[in-house]
């Protein structure tokens, strides 16, 4: 059985002192249960919620520099967010691929230097709306977990985020998610044998708490990365309380 993973992506929301008031906020009102709970926050807020966040809730990076240290301006390196406490890093989220043009092979090598480091890396990978009119998603989206696997070992956290379900209300159907997370499941064992079976998939895009349990009851979606109910304090309840 493996464990559930609510990944809360804020993007770019929430100060430090408004992330202290979230996880204060939060404190006392998580009922325990088999989910594991991670906020992906901006790096600035990382110090502030390490200080505030109710005990047992993991802590994550967007994002994470390909280089280990040196002349990178505006970057943040692995050994920088481990050191601030936390446990995973996003990385080739569909915003990073479009705005800022990181290809396949950037996913690869900032997920490689995440595990260097000992942090996890949560690889997003899932197709636009064009493709999936094309019916051509499970090739696509296999195609970027290929490359943006390239050195990297089964320590990792995958999120499948079909991008036309991003922040638009629309949301995958549980048979849409499935269809992928099995495929990508299959992949990952031809690539690491008996070490996937651990490996958690997450489902992401329009994620609330109505539709959480639906999306995964099902065998091969381990959790899921949740962007705008994740800014909220009760809507995160919601989805826990969901996933018991
Ligand atoms: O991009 C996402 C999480 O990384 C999904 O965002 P929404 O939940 O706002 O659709």
């Amino acid at each position: 059985m493996i464990q559930n993973l609510l990944a809360l992506n804020w993007k770019m929301n929430k100060t430090p002192a408004e992330a202290r008031a979230w996880a204060e906020e939060l404190r006392g009102k998580l009922t325990a249960n088999d989910t594991e709970l991670a906020v992906m926050a901006p790096a600035v807020a990382l110090a502030s919620l390490a200080a505030h966040l109710p005990p047992g809730v993991a802590l994550g990076a967007q994002d994470v520099s390909a280089h280990e240290s040196g002349a990178y301006t505006g970057e943040t390196s692995a050994a920088m967010l481990v050191d601030v406490g936390a446990k995973y890093a996003v990385v080739g989220h569909s915003e990073r691929r479009e705005y800022h043009h990181e290809s396949d092979a950037d996913v690869a090598a900032k997920a490689r230097q995440a595990q260097a480091n000992g942090l996890v890396p949560i690889v997003c990978v899932g197709e636009g709306l064009d493709v999936r009119e094309k019916g051509e998603q499970v090739a696509y989206t296999l195609g970027q977990l290929e490359g943006s696997l390239v050195g990297v070992g089964p320590e990792v956290v995958i999120a499948y985020e079909p991008v036309w379900a991003i922040g638009t209300g629309k949301t995958a159907t549980a048979d849409d998610a499935e269809e992928l997370a099995a495929a990508i499941r299959d992949a990952l064992i031809e690539r690491y044998g008996s070490d996937a079976d651990g490996i958690r998939i997450l489902y992401g895009g329009s994620v609330k708490p109505d539709n959480i349990a639906t999306l995964c009851a099902r065998p091969n979606v381990n959790g899921a990365l949740v962007g705008g109910a994740s800014l909220k304090v009760p809507d995160v309840i919601g989805m826990n309380d969901a996933l018991k």
